[in-house]
């Protein structure tokens, strides 16, 4: 009987999900929200495809004179160190700061924190300008978490994403940001609740530039529901992890997964969000 009732829970909870991540996906192709990205240069063109593709509107502009006349305009930024140069930092923080101060998410993807003094310096510093999410992958998280850098493996995890749980939830609180690691189980968390989101494929980490466009894609789904940032993490990786299952079914290798991972994020129905959304509760 217990078991039928917590099945019966975790089933209507799983229903509730799905919903929750067709109703974001739908609120994004119907607003297309407007995304800033201040992004590195091996990502731009597939953060932007990716944003396009679900529907958003992806917009890189990263100089630092622009920043007072387009930030304000934007729904959401999204901000990453990938190829971080000291010339650079400079347009984040501004683009940052407006954000925050007129109340507009922006999510901060630490991409490859651990490479340098520098770049770890930076993305605490960013930190400060409260992100509403932070978005790396296990070794970024369990990085940015002790400020310590650790071992390298550059923009690759050497960390499991569930090795980072504990990371990931004492980041959250001290940040005040929703804390996402992504990997084979994306891990979202706001430092109370723990959620996985079990879609993907591990034929993504072969792509580069999949997790920078996963952060993007994070924005977007803030910029259409900023109130409630875990459940708006929550679905855009689902939907990013839907749409590369989706196109490995038709891939040959990582080069058309890509190819296919765009087409498919672009054309999810209703049936098919819902019949995949693969999410629970870990915490
Ligand atoms: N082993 C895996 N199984 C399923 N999905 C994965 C796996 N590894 C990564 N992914 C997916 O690939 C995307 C990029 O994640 P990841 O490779 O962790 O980012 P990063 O490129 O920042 O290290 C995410 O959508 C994630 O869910
Ligand atoms: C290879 C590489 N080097 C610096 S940034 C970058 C891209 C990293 O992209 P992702 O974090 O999505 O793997
Ligand atoms: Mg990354």
């Amino acid at each position: 009987m217990e078991d039928w009732l917590s099945r019966m829970e975790s089933k209507s909870e799983q229903n509730e999900w799905s919903s929750g991540v067709w109703d974001h996906l739908t609120a994004v192709r119907r607003q297309s929200p407007l995304v800033q990205c201040i992004t590195n240069f091996v990502s731009m063109d597939l953060v932007a495809n990716t944003l396009l593709s679900a529907g958003a509107s992806p917009a890189m502009v990263h100089s630092v004179v622009e920043i007072p006349d387009f930030t304000p305009h934007i729904h959401a930024l999204c901000v990453n160190v990938g190829t971080l140069t000291p010339e650079w930092l400079p347009s984040m923080k501004a683009a940052a700061e407006v954000a925050s101060q007129l109340g507009k998410p922006w999510v901060l993807d630490p991409a490859a924190v651990n490479c340098s003094g520098f770049r770890l310096k930076a993305c605490l510093e960013l930190i400060g300008l409260k992100p509403s999410v932070i978005k790396g992958n296990g070794s970024e998280i369990i990085a940015l978490s002790s400020a310590s850098r650790g071992q390298t493996k550059g923009a690759d995890s050497s960390h499991e994403s569930t090795d980072a749980i504990e990371a990931a939830k004492s980041l959250a609180l001290s940040s005040g940001a929703v804390v996402a690691v992504s990997g084979a189980v994306d891990i979202v968390t706001d430092g109370n609740q723990v959620i996985g989101v079990h879609n993907g494929t591990k034929m993504m980490q072969r792509i580069t530039a999949t997790g920078c466009s996963l952060a993007g894609l994070i924005a977007a789904f803030l910029a259409i529901d900023s109130s409630r940032g875990l459940e708006a993490t929550v679905s855009a990786m689902s939907v990013f992890g839907i749409a590369g299952e989706l196109g490995e079914a038709m891939a040959n290798g990582p080069a058309s997964l890509r190819m296919h991972l765009i087409d498919s994020l672009y054309g999810l129905d209703e049936t098919t969000v819902r019949s995949r959304v693969n999410i629970t509760r870990l915490g």
